[in-house]
């Protein structure tokens, strides 16, 4: 099985490169893009669709032949929503960054009749999960409620320092509806202060999987299957982006039980 901790290479250009085939699965592709003012990424979009995510900084996009403008707000990914623009399989998009900006390219199989599509900050309202340390913040970029992509979704999350997330810990690796989805999963973490860090653990009931992992800013994680809980250590925020996908466009978690005490 691969490494479930893939880390940056370098600082600039295309740092980080998961796809269905370096990660052994079906489903979710992950790049990150580190560019400098004037620099192009451009793709054709083949049989994937693509959700590109302004994590932070400015940049023009275009996508199938339409011009969408000067992108991007934020310049750190600890402040305020993102901009997005889902492009639909069999099209292609171009981005040329405006400031420094770090782009993700989010895919999946593609399919059915979508349309390319900006996804301006405060399109999902920002939702606030659990109680007391495992108080996070959430905002939806294409919750599974929208019906505008084929096998995507996308989501990121402000864990406050010293807090838990994806926790009390759920997994999502069967297709059985309406009990449970089966959905691959990135996580790209960043951290703030930068030099900090915190842990993710993937472990399966039988223990088959079981890695728990020290994660620094800019690493990605790969959730194959099994529970995916974080945890962040006082004094460092973590923000993280989810690319989730799998056969049904469902997001059905099943909460391990020994922990659901903690939700009553
Ligand atoms: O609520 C959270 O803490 C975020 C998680 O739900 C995260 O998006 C995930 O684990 C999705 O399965």
């Amino acid at each position: 099985m691969p490494n479930l901790l893939v880390k940056p290479q370098g600082a600039h250009g295309r740092v980080s490169h998961v796809t269905p085939e370096s990660a052994g699965w079906t489903y979710v592709g992950f790049d990150l893009h580190r560019m400098k003012p004037g620099e192009i990424v451009a793709a054709e979009t083949g049989s994937r669709e693509v959700c590109l995510v302004w994590v932070s900084g400015k940049g023009k996009a275009t996508a199938g032949g339409a011009d969408f403008g000067v992108l991007g707000e934020r310049m750190s990914p600890f402040e305020g929503a993102p901009h997005a623009l889902y492009i639909p399989a069999n099209s292609n998009w171009s981005v040329t960054a405006e400031t420094d900006l770090e782009l993700a390219v989010c895919s999946a199989p593609g399919g059915g009749d979508y349309k390319a599509k900006a996804i301006p900050p405060g399109t999902h309202p920002q939702l606030h999960r659990g109680k007391g340390s495992n108080i996070r913040h959430v905002h939806n970029i294409m919750p599974e409620d929208d019906n505008s992509a084929h096998s995507l979704l996308v989501v990121e999350v402000i864990t406050p320092n010293g807090n838990t997330s994806s926790y009390p810990s759920h997994k999502h690796d069967r297709d059985d509806l309406p009990n449970e989805s089966l959905l691959e999963e990135t996580y790209y973490h960043r951290l703030n202060p930068p030099q900090g860090f915190a842990f993710q653990r993937v472990y399966t009931d039988d223990r088959s999987l079981d890695e728990a992992m020290a994660v620094e800013d800019g690493d990605v994680t790969l959730v194959p299957r099994g529970y995916h809980p974080c945890a962040t250590i006082h004094g460092y925020d973590l923000y993280y982006l989810n690319v989730m996908a799998g056969p049904k466009r469902v997001w059905k978690f099943h909460n391990a039980r020994e922990h659901e005490w903690l939700l009553k």
